[in-house]
């Protein structure tokens, strides 16, 4: 899949940075990427994105200094600089982009009020789907911030094609505050998203048994709302593959009675081995945490060497899949790169319920309550007639 992503504010252009990074690593050139932000040593500290593809909007209004956690604003010069942001993609190219990917902190102030914004106009703009990757904020990060994700989250369902959910509570770990983690984070977002997007781009390792081409990804994320990604990893070389790399490897083709009926045995190992690593992807840690059993459609992909591919396995895991969800659209298949790992990638989508959203709206909803009470409060303290104003 090409993927045009847009690092909205600090946390969506790091991310985005790192995709670049990846990308360059893998020499595939799937991914192109800008930064966008009010805050310019956030832009100066990016490593990968090109300098003349980090725009800093909102120069007249917070003269370069970031809308300091509030997205109201974050959303105003969105909407004011949203013409200079369209360019700055338009001249990048995207042509031949199958999707625009928006990255985004929903508990800050920049991206989160920014990206549902940019996401309104690209819909308008291109006939390509316009997906978000939002990073919701940890409960200690305080109210402020829940009420931003809330709001940022409610507006960027309606807005997008669908929102990809990475919580970082979920991930950081007990007694860790999340701003030590960011890094460890990071890497797990662009390691699982990486696997994802690349899906159905043609890989050094060849071309695949089941291939997904991006239109399986773009139907499975049809229906909108939120969705969450499941990854495991396990390395997984067969006797086949180390004997051929090993002292003897290509000085003999045929095998043996003895080693042909190891190798039956064998396929149906590999076949196992793929359908465990796919359960373990889902029944494992989510990006969101949720109950898988409210997806409406869902992606499995298998990632890894052609030779420990098994079209059977991968096919068992899609029925496995389909079991375990509320609907009945399950896509999938492989993808081949040179490796010894094999990641398994799910995506759970357009899920129902996830009691991390429903704390952030019960959060926000208190928030707001409090926030109408305290203003009300403050202003019947100098609400007394007796007393008159200088002037009206
Ligand atoms: N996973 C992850 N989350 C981050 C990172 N940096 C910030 N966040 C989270 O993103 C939210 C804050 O968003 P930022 O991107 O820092 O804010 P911003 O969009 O630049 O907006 P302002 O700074 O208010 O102008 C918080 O909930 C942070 O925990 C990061 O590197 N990784």
């Amino acid at each position: 899949m090409r993927v045009f992503f847009i690092g909205f504010g600090q946390a969506g252009g790091k991310v985005v940075d790192m995709f670049i990074e990846q990308d360059r690593k893998s020499g595939m050139n799937n991914f192109r990427g800008i930064a966008v932000n009010t805050a310019r040593t956030d832009l100066m500290g990016l490593k990968n994105i090109e300098l003349k593809d980090r725009i800093l909007i909102g120069q007249t209004v917070v003269k370069g200094h970031g809308v300091g956690t509030d997205n109201v604003t974050g959303a105003r010069i969105a909407a004011d600089e949203i013409d200079s942001i369209v360019n700055a993609i338009d001249t990048r190219g995207t042509h031949d982009v199958d999707a625009f990917v928006i990255v985004a902190g929903l508990g800050g102030g920049t991206g989160s009020g920014g990206s549902p914004v940019l996401a309104r106009h690209l819909k308008r703009i291109y006939r390509e789907p316009v997906y978000v990757l939002g990073l919701l904020p940890a409960p200690e990060e305080g109210r402020l911030y829940t009420y931003n994700a809330a709001r940022s989250l409610s507006t960027l369902v309606k807005e997008a094609d669908n929102v990809f959910v990475f919580d970082n509570s979920a991930w950081k770990n007990e007694g860790e505050s999340v701003k030590t983690a960011y890094s460890r984070l990071n890497d797990e977002i662009v390691r699982r998203f990486g696997v994802l997007f690349r899906a159905g781009e043609v890989s050094k390792a060849g071309v695949g048994e089941m291939v997904v081409d991006s239109s399986e990804i773009i139907n499975t994320l049809r229906g909108g709302g939120i969705t969450s990604v499941g990854y495991a990893v396990t390395e997984m070389v067969s006797e086949r593959t180390k004997k051929k790399r090993g002292l003897f490897g290509g000085l003999k083709e045929s095998l043996s009675k003895k080693e042909k009926t190891e190798e039956v045995l064998m396929g149906e190992d590999k076949s196992a081995k793929v359908i465990a690593l796919v359960r373990r992807a889902m029944l494992g840690r989510l990006t969101l945490p949720c109950d898988y059993s409210t997806a409406e459609r869902a992606l499995v992909l298998v990632a890894g060497n052609p030779n420990e591919m098994d079209r059977k396995g991968v096919e068992k895991a899609k029925s496995w899949v389909e079991e375990n969800i509320a609907g009945v659209e399950v896509r999938g298949g492989d993808y081949p790169v040179e490796s010894t790992f094999v990641a398994a990638v799910v995506v759970l989508a357009t899920i129902g319920e996830a009691p991390r959203v429903r704390e952030l709206f019960e959060i926000a909803r208190e928030t707001k309550e409090d926030v109408i009470k305290s203003k009300e409060k403050r202003s019947s303290m100098f609400d007394d007639p007796e007393i008159d104003p200088l002037f009206e």
